[in-house]
């Protein structure tokens, strides 16, 4: 696995802080973000891959520094958004993936065959041809995620990429990226996907509120909105 690292890694908008001062070291496989909507989740994620630059402190990938060394930090991180649209460009599946893939492989005729054995990876074999358009919802996010993992990423950060799904497409997309090689950053509201991972950090007023075990960490989680309604 990988090793995520934050050094007092912090972001602030003019007065406002978006994520205090960090320190953390992700080395476990499987790893969710959860917490209340606007608490930071997404800024940590982003700070991964660069997408997010530190206010203060550093991130690092494998010793690799997400601002200094920004697009070697993107070959090792790849990045999967909540919307599938946001990275989905080209006009066809296949094309899309073979994007993806431009930089890897040079030769057309070995791309075209390497986004077509992608695509088959992920069950699309048959929308090859077809509109990103014409998609499902849930083609669609699978398609967002074989373009990123055509590439072999050591490292998959994706932010909330089952909220849009329906039931059965959240299971199938919560298996998938659970059983992936890779290692794994997920942003997610699904507290039963969450339990799946092997380590949970909760994310509130922008800061990790609670940083350890699933089970133990879905309870705080659950806990503090008990006792924030209480409050209320
Ligand atoms: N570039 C920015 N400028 C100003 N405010 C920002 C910026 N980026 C994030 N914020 C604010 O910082 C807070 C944390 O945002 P973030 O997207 O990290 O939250 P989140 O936990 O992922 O939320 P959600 O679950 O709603 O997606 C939010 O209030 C957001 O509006």
């Amino acid at each position: 696995m990988a090793e995520i690292r934050f050094e007092g890694a912090g972001v602030t908008v003019g007065e406002r802080t978006i994520l205090a001062p960090t320190d953390l070291v992700l080395r476990e496989r499987r790893i969710a973000v959860i917490g209340g909507n606007g608490s930071g989740k997404s800024t940590l994620a982003r700070l991964i891959n660069g997408l997010v630059e530190p206010s203060v402190g550093h991130v690092l990938v494998d010793g690799l520094d997400t601002v200094r060394q920004g697009a070697l930090v993107r070959r090792t991180v790849g990045f999967c958004f909540t919307d599938p649209s946001a990275q989905l460009v080209m006009p066809t599946c296949v094309e899309d993936v073979e994007l993806s893939l431009r930089e890897r492989i040079r030769d057309r005729t070995e791309r075209r065959a390497a986004a077509l054995a992608t695509l088959a990876r992920y069950g699309l074999e048959d929308r090859a041809d077809v509109s990103v358009h014409a998609l499902s919802g849930g083609q669609r996010q699978l398609l967002a995620l074989a373009g990123v993992l055509a590439v072999e990423p050591d490292v998959l950060v994706a932010d909330e990429p089952t909220t849009l799904l329906d039931l059965a497409n959240t299971r199938r997309t919560g298996d998938l990226l659970l059983s992936l090689p890779q290692q794994l950053v997920l942003v997610t509201h699904d507290l039963d996907l969450a339990a799946r991972c092997d380590r949970v950090l909760v994310v509130e007023d922008a800061r990790i509120r609670y940083d350890g075990p699933a089970a133990e960490a879905v309870a705080d989680y659950v806990g503090s909105i008990a006792e924030g309604s209480r409050e209320r």
